[in-house]
């Protein structure tokens, strides 16, 4: 029974759903990193929000660790590179705390125009300062928008409702997309000119860092107000404060700091200036949503294979799983085999899909033939990270699909381009479940590829099976499968032997001595 970790507090309904499901589980919070080194290697799972830290490090120690789950948008306490370079899946859950967020900036934004947390304190000290307290109203105003994807366009409904204006920062709207949200797109520069509130949604990134710059702020229109629910670091936060100090900046509200816990700031005490916890997903709603989700697609993979919301690895459903995984297992020995045969640079691969298979999700069958491919060359690829090592290895993948059938109701083509030209293999499902290759560099030879196996090129006349037979005999090496194919009759034929063990190079030498042989060869599955 696989075995989870939930190792920061997280809503009761995630535990009952992966005991529900048959998943193990046990609720530790508050661990520190080398108590958490300590205990990892027991899980199969990982369920976290934002406090665990996955680092290189507690990865290290993960030794049967397959997925994290973080019950919540933003992965920062996550290095995904040293998961995928493990093959631990990545999970988040992308739209559970969405509105909740949406709302904590609307009110944010609310408590800036009206000082709310300032008025508040003043009249619970017993001041009575009503002249003190002048706000704005938003109708009318522009509200910029700094990232448009889920929280900041359910934000941008909200604030058209409130009968603002928004006009929208983000390289990935499209035009199209902006009409729909009834947004208008514009440059950064010119959002910070016509903005009389901003707010952040985007992720932490090289390109987001410091988006608020001293030089950006700057170009804010005077009398600005700033919220952001988004991710520390998106402003320069010694900037923002000498632009309230200035007066520049009528206001700013931060749920999200550079460092967190941020438990001083010279921002705090600031006038104008309004601090929130992180509580941006903070509702019992988020919460049960999030810790559900989570919970569901954690079980999914480990009991049945499902991946969604993956950040590292193609989503594949719970239900398309199990019809998956036989062509995960011919795409993977596919790869493989084309892997050991095909020399020199390979800088393409192209995966055509046809028939029954045309109809499946490609992206799991790319990963495994990429993980068999490259298998051959690195031990440590796996499914997470092959697409990446592809991509940095400088191979271009193609994927193709062509519903017609051919003589074999579902296939799959492996073609590698090498200086020496474009080479396949290809292979179908026997009885929907059972791989076997159908055809190798243009031959049609039938072969199920299983464990150590020997492939020879040789001139067809007659003679040659009984001279192999008799010397791999005498070597005392039991052959177990034998299939052949040849272009003609008299041409070049191809010979896939399964052995019980592996052959050495000096019986292959041997091999490659006998008449007609062109090319022999040991493989392994
Ligand atoms: N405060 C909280 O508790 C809380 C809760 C949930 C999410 N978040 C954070 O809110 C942020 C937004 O979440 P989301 O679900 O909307 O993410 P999302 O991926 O749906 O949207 C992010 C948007 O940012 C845009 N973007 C990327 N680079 C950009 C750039 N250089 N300039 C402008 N826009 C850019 C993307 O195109 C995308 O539309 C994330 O950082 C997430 O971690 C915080
Ligand atoms: O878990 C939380 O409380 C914060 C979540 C939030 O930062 C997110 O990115 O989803």
């Amino acid at each position: 029974m696989p075995k989870v970790l939930i190792s920061d507090k997280m809503d009761p309904r995630a535990a009952e759903i992966f005991r529900e499901r048959g998943v193990e589980v046990d609720e530790i919070t508050g661990k520190t990193p080398e108590e958490l080194k300590a205990i990892i290697g027991e899980y199969d799972g990982l369920a976290i929000r934002s406090s665990t830290k996955v680092t290189k490090e507690i990865l290290e120690h993960a030794t049967n660790l397959k997925v994290v789950g973080r019950a919540g948008i933003g992965v920062d306490n996550v290095d995904i590179p040293a998961a995928s370079a493990k093959g631990v899946v990545v999970m988040n859950t992308p739209f559970g705390n969405s509105i909740t967020t949406a709302e904590h900036a609307i009110a944010l934004m609310f408590a800036l125009a009206r000082q709310l947390p300032e008025a508040d304190a003043s009249t619970q000290a017993g001041k009575w300062e009503k002249n003190r307290f002048m706000g704005v109203e938003v109708t009318g105003k522009t509200l910029g928008l700094i990232g448009a994807g889920n929280i900041g366009s359910i934000v941008a409904d909200r604030a058209l409702g409130l009968k603002m204006k928004v006009v929208a920062f983000d390289p990935f709207l499209t035009e199209e997309r902006a009409v729909e949200l009834g947004v208008t797109k514009v440059t950064l520069d010119e959002l910070l000119a016509r903005a009389d509130f901003i707010t952040l949604h985007t992720p932490l990134t090289d390109q987001t860092r410091n988006i608020l710059s001293a030089e950006n702020l700057a170009k804010t229109k005077k009398g600005v107000r700033i919220v952001n629910c988004a991710r520390g670091g998106l402003i320069d936060e010694a900037a923002l404060k000498e632009g309230l100090d200035s007066g520049h900046i009528a206001g700013a509200a931060l749920d999200v700091f550079v460092t967190e816990p941020a438990k001083e700031s010279p921002l705090f005490g600031t006038p104008n200036f309004i601090s929130t916890p992180h509580l941006g997903a903070s509702t019992t709603e988020a919460q049960v949503n999030v810790a559900i989700q989570v919970a569901e697609q954690m079980a999914d993979y480990l009991v049945s294979g499902g991946v969604i919301n993956a950040l590292n690895m193609p989503s594949l459903s719970a239900e398309e799983a199990p019809k998956l995984r036989p062509y995960m297992g011919l795409a993977e020995k596919l790869g493989s085999l084309v892997g050991q045969l095909a020399h020199g640079a390979i800088d393409r691969i192209s995966i055509h899909r046809e028939g029954a298979a045309a109809e499946l999700n490609p992206k799991p069958i790319t990963s495994a033939v990429l993980k068999g491919f490259l298998g051959t060359q690195t031990a440590t690829v796996n499914m997470v990270n092959a697409p990446v090592l592809a991509r940095d290895r400088g191979v271009e993948v193609r994927e193709i699909r062509t519903e017609r059938e051919g003589d074999y109701h579902t296939l799959l083509r492996v073609a590698v381009r090498t200086a020496d030209g474009e080479r396949s293999v290809v292979g179908t499902l026997f009885g929907d479940s059972a791989p076997r290759l159908v055809e190798l560099f243009g031959i049609k030879v039938e072969a199920d590829l299983v464990g150590p196996m020997i492939y020879v090129v040789n001139e067809d006349a007659p003679g040659f099976i009984g001279r192999i037979g008799t010397l791999l005999g005498e070597a005392g090496v039991n052959i177990g499968t034998f299939h052949l194919g040849r272009r003609e009759a008299g041409g070049e034929a191809v010979l896939l032997l399964s052995v019980d063990e592996t052959v050495d190079a000096a019986l292959l030498a041997k091999v490659k001595a006998l008449p007609g042989v062109k090319t022999a060869m040991a493989l392994s599955f």
